[in-house]
């Protein structure tokens, strides 16, 4: 029995790939500088995992900025708009130019080329550059850094390594078309020679195993689709008869494409028996043991970071041999260990981690331990040393179950006493229309922002040092109050509507709420990526949720203090900070989610009390949350939505209740955002030039929408003109008494000069549209 990992996280376990990152996009450091902090991670991480005792060891599953980004610049899916970056930048030379730009845009020399979009990557919280598909689409070789990689990894390792490929048809999956009248399935034909080509060259470089990612596998497949992976591999498989292809999904179980998975000419298969335990049972139960195929069990959470319950991966571990055989059983984290910190023992702080907490966790290091323990513990189970990891792992494990900080019997009970009322706004959408617009008399068109300002070097500077000690809290205080009574004042200049105090206080939208409520715990350095060189620190939701006192109500009543003008209060939804947090596995997420609701329900009732009229409930991972396979969609959808509803519904009608969200697509789940009830909608939409909104149109959703008038994903400066077009958009669908007029999503990771301008902007462009409206041309 073999033991392997399918990829390990790449910023390092101090965040040196952001800090490179940053430093060589602002010019500090050069591009040589750069690769050598890559070279030096990779290097560390191919020895961790080889210390920590796993087999077979990936490479290629280092980026600089993303894995699908890798793969367009791989194959050649090179969009046209970059040929004037192609000639400086060689196949040789990772990362270029060219590969930064496609991932960030490039505003330099004359050129202005936007970005490559960016959308979630399954159900997680990290982020990939969606590949752009032309009709005429052709691909070449165009990128050494595989075959580099794999040089590297075995000078580094002593033996061969395992390079990852995400697969052909995975990879046309995750694109987008961007001409009409073709599949991008249609180029697997002409993909398939450039992985020829990969193959050829790793076969001459040694390659023993190549893995192929197919998380597509874990979506409904219609029947071409199905049949492109049939396709693919018996291609492959035909030019490389010797090579052996490990196939790899995870997040879900592979459902209806199973029987179609154990047919294609694959040497390993590996199940995510973390996300899908009862696979193993089901593929025993297909002639796949007649098979030449081998099983790659993958039974270490790559998600989460609990630690394993090694007693029941045995028995999992211990059916799959008795069925196959050892020599055909693998085991593996469920998923690449990208979406979890890398070390745990790097966590010292016993205030914010307790020592009792920290002993039920693992992180990618620990990890892998465990999976090398399970294989101690399989192949000799007498050892002393397997026996004792196991008794240790059991009394970690009884300990968590049996422990005091889990449980405040009031909080569940106040979950099993909710009923549909408490689910509910008193009155229907139009009566609270009609008394809010008598109390709040905003203009048409109000303008408005999604909540965070600039995160200056000086607001994380003065974090930091208090958080160090260096700084008291009352100078951390008197600092943040001048933050936002200068941002009140401005937003005032400029003329805005509806105000917010701009999040300065926050580190982040999820973590920010985690520290004031009882049930987290928080790591110092448990950093995961989420997009490039961005990452979170994802708290970790361990017991019954408990809000003791108010978390945003100071902060708030002082911004209001300071003007006539509405400030809006901000708020986290209980599905995002359940979706981005690390959340206990000894209940159903549903139960964690209404407790998360009942504590941001207090929050909302308590800023209103404060005289604060409007409340925004963010909610930009709502669609992110929704399960992979539709067959799961309702269930989640119906309790996603009750908890939401459950934050929302504490307050008269004259509460605004805002939300915001980003990342959607809408289309498939429109009666689920339509049933929030949420007054006020802000949504993401400039990217796509307002195709977003077909969905609340054809929907005829009925309440207040803000579809987002500008990027904030990028520098550039929106004009005004660009802002009223956009708006005639919207305004020729939608009823303009229902419009709301703000950007995309919060602004913290830009900069001062750019936002003052683009909001002056977008102020500029209601404040026409409001004169068009008064004086029709
Ligand atoms: N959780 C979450 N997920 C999300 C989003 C989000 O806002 N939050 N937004 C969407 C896009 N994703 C994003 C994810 C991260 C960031 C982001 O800006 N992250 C920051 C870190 C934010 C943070 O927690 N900052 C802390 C810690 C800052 C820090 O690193 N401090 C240094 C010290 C700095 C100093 O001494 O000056 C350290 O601890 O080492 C703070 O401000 O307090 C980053 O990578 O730079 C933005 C968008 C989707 N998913
Ligand atoms: N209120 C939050 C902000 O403005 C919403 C962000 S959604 C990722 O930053
Ligand atoms: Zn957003």
């Amino acid at each position: 029995m073999q033991t392997h990992n399918l990829g390990y996280p790449r910023i390092g376990s101090h965040r040196e790939l952001k800090r490179a990152s940053e430093q060589f996009w602002a010019g500090n450091i050069t591009r040589q500088q750069l690769q050598e902090t890559g070279l030096a991670i990779r290097q560390a991480n191919w020895l961790t995992q080889q210390q920590a005792g796993i087999a077979l060891i990936p490479c290629n599953d280092f980026s600089f900025y993303d894995q699908v980004l890798d793969m367009s610049l791989t194959v050649g899916a090179i969009p046209d708009r970059f040929a004037p970056l192609l000639e400086t930048s060689p196949s040789a030379t990772y990362p270029s130019d060219l590969y930064f730009a496609m991932a960030r845009g490039y505003q330099q020399e004359g050129l202005d080329l936007k970005a490559m979009e960016m959308t979630k990557w399954f159900d997680t919280n990290y982020h990939y550059i969606v590949p752009e598909f032309r009709a005429d689409q052709t691909f070449t070789l165009s990128s050494d850094k595989l075959f580099t990689e794999f040089d590297e990894a075995r000078q580094v390792l002593g033996k061969t390594p395992k390079p990852m490929l995400l697969g052909p048809v995975s990879y046309l999956l995750l694109g987008k078309e961007k001409d009409s009248g073709f599949n991008r399935l249609d180029l697997l034909e002409r993909l398939l020679p450039i992985y020829e080509q990969i193959l050829t060259r790793l076969q001459a470089q040694g390659t023993d195993w190549i893995q192929f990612d197919e998380p597509g596998l874990s979506l409904n497949l219609t029947q071409p689709q199905q049949d492109a992976f049939a396709t693919a591999y018996q291609w492959l498989r035909q030019r490389f008869p010797t090579l052996k292809f490990l196939l790899a999904s995870y997040f879900e179980c592979y459902g209806d494409n199973l029987n179609a998975v154990i047919q294609l000419p694959v040497d390993c298969l590996h199940l995510d028996l973390v996300r899908c335990p009862s696979q193993l049972a089901d593929i025993l139960q297909t002639d796949f043991t007649e098979r030449p195929m081998q099983l790659s069990l993958g039974v270490v959470d790559g998600r989460n970071i609990w630690i394993n319950d090694m007693n029941r991966s045995q028995i999992l571990v211990q059916r799959a041999i008795d069925a196959v055989g050892a020599d055909r059983v693998m085991i593996a984290p469920s998923c690449s260990l990208l979406h979890v910190p890398c070390d745990l023992t790097l966590e010292t702080n016993g205030q914010s981690l307790p020592a009792e907490v920290k002993q039920w966790l693992a992180f990618a290091r620990q990890k892998l331990a465990e999976v090398a323990t399970l294989a101690t513990l399989i192949s000799d189970p007498e050892s002393p040393e397997a026996q004792a990891a196991l008794a240790s792992n059991q009394a970690a494990l009884a300990a968590r179950s049996k422990s005091a900080r889990l449980n405040r019997p009031t909080v569940q009970a106040r979950v099993r006493a909710l009923t549909d009322t408490d689910a509910q706004r008193s009155s229907p959408f139009a009566q609270r229309q009609t008394v809010q617009r008598e109390q709040l008399n905003l203009p048409l068109f109000p303008t408005t922002t999604i909540g965070s300002f600039p995160q200056t070097e000086a607001i994380r500077t003065n974090r930091s040092k208090l958080k160090k000690g260096e700084q008291s809290q009352a100078d951390y205080d008197q600092f943040i109050e001048t933050e936002i009574t200068e941002a009140i004042r401005w937003q005032e200049d400029i003329g805005l509507d509806v105000l917010v105090h701009g999040e300065f206080e926050r580190n982040d939208m999820v973590e920010y709420f985690g520290e004031r409520l009882d049930g987290f715990a928080f790591s110092a350095n448990g950093w995961v990526q989420s997009y490039g060189s961005r990452c979170v620190k994802p708290p970790i939701l361990f017991g019954d949720v408990a809000r003791s006192q108010p978390m945003t109500v100071r902060w708030t009543q002082f911004a209001q203090s300071l003007t006539d003008r509405p400030v809006k209060g901000m708020l986290t939804g209980p599905v995002t900070i359940l979706q981005w947090s690390f959340v206990r596995d000894d209940q159903p997420r549903r139960d964690t989610c209404l407790q998360l609701a009942l504590a941001v329900r207090d929050e909302v009732v308590d800023l209103a009390a404060a005289g604060i009229r409007i409340i925004q409930i963010d909610e930009p991972a709502i669609r992110e949350g929704l399960p992979l396979r539709r067959e799961n969609w309702a269930t989640y959808l119906d309790w996603a939505g009750r908890a939401f509803r459950v934050a929302a519904s504490g307050v008269a009608d004259t509460t605004q209740i805002h939300t915001h969200m980003c990342y959607s697509e809408f289309n498939d789940i429109m009666g689920a955002i339509a049933a929030l009830d949420a007054d006020v909608i802000t949504i993401e939409t400039s990217r796509s030039q307002m195709e977003l909104l077909d969905a609340f149109v054809d929907f005829n959703y009925p309440n207040e929408i803000g579809p987002g008038v500008y990027d904030i994903h990028s520098p550039s400066v929106p004009t005004v003109a660009e802002m009223t077009g956009l708006l005639h958009k919207a305004m020729a669908v939608l009823p303009a008494h229902n419009l709301w007029v703000n950007p995309d999503c919060g602004l913290k990771t830009r900069r001062w000069p750019e936002t003052a301008q683009a909001l002056t902007n977008m102020v500029r462009a209601a404040q026409q549209i409001r004169q068009q409206i008064a004086e029709p041309a």
